[in-house]
């Protein structure tokens, strides 16, 4: 597209943005404007005026009609001053709450899409999350945000009044052609500067990836988590080092970008500008100073006041160039993560993401869902993450049964987490489906499905709220059901934990927070656990926990099947863990390797055919014998690697670690 067509395009998209802040707001934003286009100009006439006639007034005296008319003269000029000075902040108000209420509407359809996807695929999408934190960030920080662009745009409004006015003025006082060159001198200076940003935008804009990694380095170094490793480690001075280095890599295209831009043609456009201003100058100076011209001193005053006033606007306009320039980035982010989300959907089969500038989700909704009575299927399930050509799942065939216990185990990296995720259906299948008493999943309503499940994952959510809505938000709805929630705390052991905090359960579990605290890594683990209970009292029938007792004491952990057990009596359990101790007690231990069920049956069985699991349990089990130091060698190691990799071999590097626990 050329540079003409692509500014016509930009304007174009920046008006259709704007007629979303309304016709009242829209009307009040652009007839102030036009008032401080046209005030001005009346301010450069009159003070002409009263110059003109000080001569009169002053040969005339105190009283005079030529002292009257002086002072009228004077008061039109005052009066538009003055107005001038009112209308000003009005503008600044009436262009803020433009602005204001159009990032609203924008962030407002930004936030329901990412919160609206049916599945996480596309916030795991690189580029989909860089235009979402590109738009964040201009959004947030509201330095050139699109409603800025829009308020910019119709403050230009003002400044093309003034310049038509004084145009005008020369043309009337003066001289047409005067007046035609003095716009296009204006008009080519304008180009200049505003042409110039728009190229320095381009730079800026295609330096965001390095600009966000900045940001992120930023947020790093202060950091409570990183802080910890930072000192300990001593990385101080390297990521002091990298840090510059990356800002470099910012700042060093944006000054070369600068110097190329800028100067010679800044040059350029001004010598031609000063050419041209001299020459309308020289020849009204010329024709004034002939004894027979008619040109009265208020007519010279006046095109002279005109001339200087109208050159000044081909300068750079503060309250609208940067906003008009960068401030629609954002913007065009935000489309691109609209269809980004919408790519997403299409390629996932899903329902259809929201479009920008509307308030639903496309798609007619799914019938409810009952709760599962028979058994979870994954029928055939094949599954490869978006952009990625490896299989997690290869026809994985796997069936859960209802109301009873489900062990899932295997190496790092075997599909474990993805089982959950294809269950809460926070991804799709490629193919294959995954069925509740025989009906795909997808063909039900997602938000009816998501009420029966619990899940806990293993990154679970630390919400920096009260302890007691940490549990509730299991089944948010019940929030106020106090007694439930105590329930659950107690029934994991963090009664009294919580009670010693200093306003018990209802403390802010957030150390940086007001009269907040933190817990620690085994008691946030229950926490999770107090969600999971919650939500199976409120009516979920599903619940999952992966990895639930990785933080938990060897004391807690022997505790928690039994427990857990008893409080989810008559649930679908679905339990991940590497953790034999936990795991040998499920109904049914599921072992998972390269994307297919390498074995399944209960811990005895599977003991009795001293397969895979059976030699990953024994190995487990030596870890807390007097013997641990022999199964800790090279060899057991690689027995543990080579009971799970019962295939090809991944040649995964952390069996060995995880094997070991
Ligand atoms: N969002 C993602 N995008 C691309 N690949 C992913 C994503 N999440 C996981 N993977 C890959 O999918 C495979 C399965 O990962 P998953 O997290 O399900 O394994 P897991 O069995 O739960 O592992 P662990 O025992 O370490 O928790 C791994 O190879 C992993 O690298």
């Amino acid at each position: 597209m050329s540079t003409l067509g692509r500014m016509l395009a930009e304007r174009r998209d920046i008006l259709k943005l704007t007629g979303r802040a309304g016709v009242p707001l829209i009307a009040a934003t652009v007839l102030l404007n036009l008032l401080l286009g046209v005030l001005p100009v009346v301010f450069t006439v009159y003070a002409a005026v009263v110059v003109g006639r000080v001569p009169a007034a002053v040969r005339d005296g105190i009283g005079s009609a030529a002292w009257d008319s002086l002072l009228r003269a004077f008061a039109v000029g005052a009066a538009a001053f003055v107005a001038q000075q009112i209308a000003a902040p009005l503008r600044e108000s009436v262009g803020e709450l433009l602005a204001r209420r159009i990032d609203g509407l924008v962030i407002d359809s930004v936030m329901r899409a990412a919160m609206g996807t049916t599945g996480i695929g596309p916030l795991e999408d690189t580029a989909v999350v860089q235009d979402l934190r590109t738009a964040a960030r201009e959004l947030e920080n509201w330095v050139q945000s699109p409603g800025q662009a829009c308020a910019g745009q119709l403050a230009l409004h003002a400044r093309y009044t003034q310049l038509a006015g004084y145009a005008v003025i020369v043309g009337a006082a003066f001289s047409w052609w005067a007046a035609a060159g003095l716009a296009a001198a204006v008009g080519l200076f304008r180009y200049g500067m505003r042409g110039g940003l728009r190229k320095y935008a381009g730079v800026r804009i295609g330096l965001d990836a390095v600009e966000l990694k900045n940001d992120y380095l930023r947020a790093l170094t202060i950091d409570s988590a990183a802080a910890k490793e930072i000192r300990v480690f001593g990385l101080l001075e390297w990521l002091r080092d990298y840090w510059r280095r990356c800002y470099l890599d910012w700042l060093a295209p944006l000054w070369t970008a600068r110097r190329r831009i800028y100067l010679w043609p800044f040059l350029w456009f001004t010598g031609w500008t000063l050419l041209v201003t001299a020459a309308v100058l020289g020849v009204l100076g010329h024709v004034a100073a002939d004894p027979g011209s008619d040109v009265t001193l208020t007519r010279f005053a006046m095109v002279v006041t005109a001339v200087l006033s109208a050159l000044r606007l081909g300068d750079f306009y503060p309250e609208s160039d940067l906003q008009t320039a960068v401030g629609m980035h954002a913007y065009d982010s935000v489309r691109r993560f609209f269809a980004g989300l919408e790519r997403a959907a299409a390629a996932n089969g899903g329902p259809a993401a929201p479009k920008e500038g509307t308030s639903e989700a496309g798609g007619e909704p799914a019938a409810p869902m009952p709760a599962p009575r028979g058994s979870l299927h994954f029928d055939q399930v094949t599954f490869s993450y978006p952009g990625e050509d490896r299989l997690v799942f290869d026809r994985l065939d796997l069936t859960i049964p209802v109301g009873r216990c489900t062990a899932v185990v295997g190496v790092n990296g075997a599909g474990k987490t993805t089982l959950v995720k294809l269950l809460a259906r926070l991804y799709e299948p490629t193919s294959g489906a995954v069925r509740v008493d025989g009906v795909d999943i997808r063909e039900r309503d997602v938000e009816a499905w998501r009420t029966h499940l619990a899940v806990i994952f293993q990154d679970f959510a630390r919400y920096e709220v009260s302890a007691a809505d940490n549990v509730a938000f299991g089944a948010v709805a019940h929030r106020a059901d106090a007694e439930s929630v105590r329930a659950v705390i107690d029934a994991v052991g963090l009664g009294a934990a919580l009670d010693a905090l200093p306003h018990g359960a209802d403390t802010l579990l957030g150390r940086q927070l007001p009269g907040g605290a933190d817990l620690s890594g085994g008691q946030w683990q229950r926490i999770a656990l107090a969600r999971a209970l919650f939500a199976l009292r409120h009516g979920s029938s599903v619940v999952v926990l992966d990895e639930p007792t990785a933080s938990l004491d060897v004391r807690a952990e022997a505790g928690f099947f039994r427990d857990f057990t008893s409080l989810a009596e008559g649930a679908t359990t679905v339990l991940i863990s590497h953790r034999f101790s936990t795991v040998r007690q499920a109904d049914l231990i599921v072992v998972l390797d390269q994307g297919r069920v390498a074995e399944q049956g209960s811990h005895e069985e599977l003991m009795a055919r001293d397969g895979a699991y059976a030699r990953l349990f024994r190995l487990q089990a030596e870890r807390f014998t007097d013997d641990a130091d022999d199964a800790d060698d090279a060899g057991g190691a690689d027995d543990a690697d080579d009971a799970l990799r019962t295939g090809n071999g991944t040649g995964n590097d952390d069996e060995s670690v995880e094997a070991g626990r």
